[in-house]
């Protein structure tokens, strides 16, 4: 067992699967950008107080709360400059965090408020994930970045984004998601969107098992045909702990086992929303313990003033996490992205293992 140390987990290389590009702005940006705007909505205008606020307000307790905030960072997100700029500077800020991969998704239906088509929307910010890549391999930090497109589950236009979706997936698109508020929006509703991606081979994975528990997930993977599942932290629901300390699963969560379907797990995130009590705590050490198909994710690094390094950071020091851990996470995640497989298999041999190797693991 090798405990690392912070400037070991800052530098071990990471995957990123499950990251909103509206929830990870700069508190400095959302200023700057409201200012040149003319929006007037933000709390405050002093950057290190906005990024406090952010992380109080979406410490509710309800994911419905939670994303209430985000129509701040989605009101200066509406025209090609502002799309641009964000994703530039996340591209950025993961690679400065060590993230070798990222899958970074965002809502296009969110953004044409200032007038812009979907299509304007999407390449703006590939412009943006664009640049940034070019930035950071020019620092010495290489990344690939790709999109996933967002559909909003109480809303009607997920086959439209789906098509987007495929139009682009060989201009950076590497698959679609559906997000929102989970209680009484099942998946179902999507069924459509979900049937055309899987008659176009495409990827996609399904927001499920968050703030509503194992119906949610059954109808995400045995519906809608999930490749992956964003959070499924409920699984656990399905997991009966016996008095030895042995585990009983369910149908359900040996299905999801079985097949080794990825869980992208937040855990700060899920703290916030009331899905997890405690980092401590978080289903994720004993679904790990249980070789389930474990990622880490920071959901979003400006609602949860949280980062790649400073989740990971918070396993080790909360719940007992060591490198070998969080090196199987991440060649987890690099199994488990939206990647050719060949891209991946190239990120784990010459990448991954030689960064982890580097530290000792
Ligand atoms: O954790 C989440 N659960 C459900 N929906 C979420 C979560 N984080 C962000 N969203 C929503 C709010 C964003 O505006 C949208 C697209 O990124 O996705
Ligand atoms: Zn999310």
């Amino acid at each position: 067992m090798t405990v690392p140390t912070p400037a070991a987990v800052r530098r071990a290389p990471k995957v990123l699967l499950h990251d909103h590009l509206d929830g990870g702005l700069r508190p400095a940006t959302v200023v700057d950008l409201a200012r040149s705007a003319g929006y007037a909505g933000l709390p405050t205008s002093e950057p290190e107080a906005l990024g406090t606020w952010f992380r109080d307000a979406a410490d509710s307790g309800s994911l419905e709360r939670y994303l209430e905030t985000f129509s701040h960072t989605v009101a200066v997100m509406q025209t090609e400059e502002q799309l641009t700029r964000v994703a530039r500077e996340c591209a950025l800020d993961l690679a400065d965090d060590g993230v070798v991969y990222a899958e970074s998704r965002f809502a296009p239906e969110l953004h044409i408020e200032g007038g812009l088509s979907l299509e304007r929307v999407l390449e703006a910010v590939l412009a943006g994930f664009r640049e940034g890549e070019a930035q950071a391999a020019a620092a010495g930090t290489p990344i690939r970045v790709r999109a996933l497109l967002t559909a909003m589950r109480h809303a009607a236009n997920s086959r439209e984004i789906a098509e987007l979706a495929v139009a682009y997936r060989d201009r950076g698109v590497a698959g679609f998601d559906i997000a929102g508020a989970e209680a009484g929006f099942p998946p179902t509703r999507h069924l459509d969107a979900f049937e055309y991606l899987r008659r176009e081979n495409a990827h996609f994975t399904i927001h499920a098992g968050e703030a509503f528990g194992l119906p949610s997930i059954w109808e995400a993977i045995q519906w809608c045909g999930a490749d992956r599942l964003g959070h499924g932290v409920r699984i656990v629901d399905d997991i009966e702990l016996t008095a030895d300390g042995q585990a009983r699963l369910g149908r359900l969560a040996a299905y999801v086992r079985d097949r080794r379907i990825p869980l992208e797990m937040c855990p700060s995130s899920n703290v916030q929303t009331g899905a997890a009590q405690s980092v401590a705590t978080h289903p994720i050490t004993l679904l790990k313990r249980l070789r389930f198909r474990v990622t880490v994710n920071t959901d979003n690094r400006l609602m949860s003033g949280t980062s790649m390094s400073r989740e990971m950071q918070l396993l080790v020091d909360e719940a007992g996490w060591d490198l070998e851990d969080l090196r199987w996470v991440t060649v987890n995640a690099m199994k488990s992205a939206f990647l050719p497989f060949d891209e991946r298999l190239e990120l784990i041999e010459h990448v991954l293992k030689p960064g982890y190797a580097a530290l000792g693991a």
